[in-house]
């Protein structure tokens, strides 16, 4: 009964991956890689997908910071910000993105209004073609999950892809990135 469930939901992944945007996923990749700093921005539910991209992100190496935490610096041109945000219209999201034009800093969003305020903003998106519970209407893909659940995983899966084209790229391994691992936990 439940497994039936799990099936469901990895067949609304697999419909939502499909959709993906195979230059928009390179392109993005490419900016992480050339960026002096990458900084990382998700608010509520879309930031706890967004965290662990920037995780993985350190595992491989790069300078990663979450936008929120208190050891952040200051953004700056040379850098990219990553966003990942459903609405494109997160009020906190529209003084940081529009920061980040003022100081020429490139935005890259994962989301599922590409012509949102955000998107407008973006060097480059990834649409997220998931259906929500209060916003069915234009997603490509719907779903037996509730709120914006699609959404937040397809991001994983979109941010785990871009991972292992980047580990690919750079040469690297999944010992290799351990090693960065925190050891104080
Ligand atoms: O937590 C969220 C959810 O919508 C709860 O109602 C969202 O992830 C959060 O509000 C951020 O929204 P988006 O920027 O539209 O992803």
């Amino acid at each position: 009964m439940i497994k039936e469930l799990s099936e469901q939901i990895c067949d609304e992944l697999m419909a939502c991956a499909k959709t993906f945007d195979d230059d928009a996923m390179v392109q993005i990749a490419e900016k992480i890689d050339k960026a002096n700093n990458i900084f990382c921005v998700g608010l509520g539910r879309s930031r706890l997908s967004i965290m662990g991209f920037a995780m993985r992100l350190m595992h491989m190496g790069y300078s990663v910071h979450l936008v929120g935490d208190v050891t952040t610096p200051a953004i700056q041109k040379g850098d990219v910000l990553i966003v990942g945000s459903g609405s494109g219209e997160t009020k906190s999201l529209l003084g940081m993105t529009q920061k980040c034009v003022d100081l020429g800093v490139e935005i890259c969003l994962f989301t599922r209004k590409p012509d949102s305020t955000v998107g407008k903003r973006a060097a480059v998106k990834l649409v997220i073609s998931a259906a929500t519970t209060s916003d069915a209407s234009q997603a490509a893909v719907q779903t037996i999950q509730p709120m914006g659940s699609l959404f937040e995983q397809s991001c994983l899966i979109a941010y785990d892809s871009i991972i292992v084209y980047l580990m690919r790229k750079k040469g690297t391994n999944g010992q290799e990135m351990h090693k960065r691992h925190a050891n104080l936990e």
